[in-house]
């Protein structure tokens, strides 16, 4: 694995056989990430379901000699419902991604509907399930599924997660490239949201605080938009997939390591968070210790320069317009 943000410890009555389901398994993301997963020694069942090529994709990751099985299933004879039934961890990649141009509010129309309805089917078939948002703009589909499990009755704040570790990973690689350092050992904590502005990586916590100016500026922007250049370079054909199965990986595995009991399991993530909610900012991504229950401790900000106190800010203005714009959706779209 890449980076921990603390040393890991483990509990002696931790549990280690669980249940993952990937939804959206036959995609970009789905293939590397249902992949990542069987690797995974705490994964004993692991369910796969796409609206295509979920049994393929299965059998294909089958034949790998992990300690788990392999299900694939589509819609198909209640293939949703067999696929998520008693899920430890659901993981949602599915949906369309960016071409070159778009924003990842661009794919609010399409996305929001997919994300809304795969909800529903885990409010029904997998209520204690963690569930793990890749699918865009998270910032939007992360209330979503908020919305569609109170609905339902089963919210429970400390199993929803909004994925945005590719940011962390790419803050850890760009780094090291301007630090000419190792990336391995560049652990930088990324907080707000996930999409442009609203992602802010805090380099004043890491061993470079004293960046040239240019230098920070650049980084940073590099941050914020380092998802275009995959789109750009793709062009066309998509966003980033395999760098997101890594990232996707690393966090559902941290949360697996916290569902077992293992301490000290820290990530950031974009959760329903205290820290600005007097402010009408209802998710934010920070630091958030993993535990059995999911969400353990939401850990503040601690000390920001005055120029990420501004890119904070800042991105708590989009973050209301952007979690309103989920909120609403189902609301209007039960
Ligand atoms: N959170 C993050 O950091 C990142 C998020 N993403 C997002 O992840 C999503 C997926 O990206 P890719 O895998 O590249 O797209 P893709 O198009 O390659 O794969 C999406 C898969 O979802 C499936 N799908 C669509 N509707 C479905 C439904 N109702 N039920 C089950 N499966 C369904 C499709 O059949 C397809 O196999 C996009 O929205 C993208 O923007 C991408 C990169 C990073
Ligand atoms: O840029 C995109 O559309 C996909 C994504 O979220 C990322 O790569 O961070």
């Amino acid at each position: 694995m890449l980076t921990k943000f603390a040393t890991r410890h483990f509990s002696s009555t931790a549990s280690t056989a669980y249940k993952v389901s990937v939804l959206g398994a036959a995609g970009g993301i789905g293939q590397p990430l249902s992949l990542l997963m069987k690797l995974n020694h705490k994964v004993t069942q692991l369910s796969l379901y796409d609206l295509r090529l979920g049994a393929g994709v299965a059998t294909d990751i089958s034949h790998i000699p992990t300690n788990s099985t392999v299900t694939g299933f589509g819609p198909e004879d209640n293939g949703l419902a067999k696929a998520l039934d008693g899920a430890d961890v659901v993981l949602i990649p599915a949906g369309v991604p960016r071409k070159p141009g778009m924003t990842r509010d661009d794919l609010f129309n399409t996305n929001a509907s997919i994300v809304r309805d795969l909800a529903k089917a885990a409010a029904d078939h997998s209520p204690n399930a963690a569930i793990l948002v890749i699918s865009n703009p998270v910032n939007s589909t992360v209330p979503i599924v908020a919305e569609v499990l109170k609905a339902k009755g089963v919210y429970n704040p400390k199993k929803l997660f909004g994925v945005t570790t590719l940011d962390v990973l790419r803050s850890s690689r760009f780094l090291s490239e301007v630090a000419k350092t190792n990336p391995v050992h560049e652990i930088v904590p990324v907080v707000g949201g996930h999409s442009g502005i609203t992602i802010v990586p805090l380099i004043s916590q890491t061993n470079h605080k004293n960046l040239p100016k240019e230098t920070y500026d650049a980084l940073v922007h590099r941050i914020q938009f380092g998802g275009d250049e995959v789109v750009q370079a793709k062009g066309g054909a998509g966003s980033a997939t395999l760098s997101m199965a890594q990232a996707g990986a690393r966090f559902a595995g941290a949360v697996l390591n916290g569902l077992a009991g293992e301490q000290d399991i820290v990530e950031c993530s974009f959760v329903d968070s205290p820290l600005y909610k007097s402010e009408g900012v209802e998710f934010f991504s920070s630091k958030v210790t993993l535990g059995v229950d999911g969400v353990k401790q939401i850990h503040g900000l601690g000390n920001l320069t005055n120029a990420e106190e501004e890119m904070v800010n800042t991105a708590k203005e989009t973050l209301i317009k952007n979690i309103e714009k989920g909120v609403n959706f189902v609301k209007q779209n039960p």
